[in-house]
């Protein structure tokens, strides 16, 4: 069998610690191309294209700082030449990209090609709806995709230190071929077929985030922490049962679910950037400018895409964690009034 070529299309503070671990896989395995093309959104960095100290150093200096990538990992910043070969595309872009990055690809890959998205958000979609982002690139690339989402701090998995994450995928020979290209002595994958529930999960989590990183500005304590955790778990649920029927429960056991919940509310960007929003003051966008060196926030533009579609289908109420946060951030609540939101949820009724 011809050996895969994968393409990593995203070079972020994830895309750069997942290549890490694609690239020392397909060097110890027959079934890929020993080389890894990573598309590099190209960029001067202290004077210089981030693609020629990538592929010099080995280090994405900007996004992912003191790791040194395997040396397999090409820097690309021509995106039709980085995909056009591809087997394998591995979509980890923030989403307010990943429309653009589609279109400028349609109709120039391979139509064997097979797509697995780590993107963690949504699109929205004409009939005031949401998409899945999976679902986009699908419709937009014609081929299937596949989601890996999980409790995976990217800082953390570049440090090689243990975590569990999920694939969702339909097909199980391409979901045993994604667990080889994925799965490592301290990245270890379970695949599962519930695929929607699992990217759900990812793009609502960040929403949740966000509520506890107001919770942490506020000076609250783990107590209602976590019970910000369990509210938001609710309605995760909730918004699966409603609008993605016929979903797993045991999927949100998964590390998708609770745990990446868990991880993403102590120690993700969304919960940090929204601590600060509450402690600043200071407007969300410049927060993200100051704080985050050019990474992306994902939570507060979810929970805009979310409430657009909750308020069309006129179902705002059941989900008011979702809302309080929108609604935070449009500077139309004061934070301390999610504690009321907290104690007048519909599960205490
Ligand atoms: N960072 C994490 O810990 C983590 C973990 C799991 C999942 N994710 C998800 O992975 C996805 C990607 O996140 P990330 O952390 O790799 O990205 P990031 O937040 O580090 O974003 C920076 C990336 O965006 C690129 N970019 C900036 N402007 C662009 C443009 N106009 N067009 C295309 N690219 C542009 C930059 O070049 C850089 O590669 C997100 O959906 C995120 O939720 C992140
Ligand atoms: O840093 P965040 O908030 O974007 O979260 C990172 C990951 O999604 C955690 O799994």
């Amino acid at each position: 069998m011809p050996r895969l070529k994968v393409t990593i299309v995203g070079s972020g503070n994830w895309g750069s610690a997942i290549a890490k671990i694609i690239g020392n896989n397909v060097a110890s395995s027959d079934d890929f191309d020993p080389t890894v093309t990573m598309y590099v959104y190209e960029e001067i960095v202290e004077g210089k294209k981030l693609t020629e100290i990538i592929n010099e150093q080995h280090v994405n200096v900007k996004y992912l700082p003191g790791i040194l990538l395997p040396p397999n990992v090409y820097a690309e910043p021509d995106l039709v030449k980085a995909c056009e070969k591809a087997d394998i595309l591995v979509f980890v872009v923030p989403h307010q990209f990943i429309h653009r990055i589609c279109s400028s690809i349609k109709g120039k890959i391979k139509p064997s090609a097979v797509g697995i998205s780590l993107i963690k958000g949504f699109v929205q979609a004409e009939n005031r709806g949401i998409q899945l982002i999976s679902a986009l690139i699908k419709d937009m690339l014609q081929i299937e995709v596949s989601v890996l989402m999980g409790a995976n701090i990217a800082s953390e998995v570049a440090k090689e230190q243990f975590c569990e994450t999920t694939i969702g995928c339909k097909d199980s020979f391409t979901g045993s071929i994604l667990k080889k290209l994925m799965q490592s002595e301290n990245f270890r994958v379970t695949v599962v077929d519930d695929i929607d529930t699992v990217e759900i999960c990812g793009a609502l989590k960040n929403i949740v985030a966000c509520a506890a990183g107001f919770a942490d500005g506020l000076g609250l304590g783990d107590n209602t922490k976590a019970a910000i955790i369990r509210l938001g778990l609710m309605e995760m649920i909730q918004f699966v049962d409603q609008f993605y029927s016929g979903a797993n429960l045991a999927t949100f056991f998964e590390s998708c679910g609770i745990a990446d919940l868990i991880t993403t509310c102590y120690g993700g960007r969304n919960r940090r950037c929204s601590e600060l929003y509450v402690k600043l003051k200071k407007p969300l966008k410049e927060i993200e400018e100051e704080y985050l060196n050019g990474q992306k926030l994902q939570g507060p533009l979810a929970a805009e895409e979310v409430m657009f579609m909750l308020e069309d289908k006129r179902v705002v109420d059941k989900f008011p964690l979702f809302s309080a946060v929108h609604e935070v951030f449009l500077g139309k609540m004061p934070p301390e009034k999610m504690l009321e939101v907290l104690r007048n949820h519909p599960v205490h009724k």
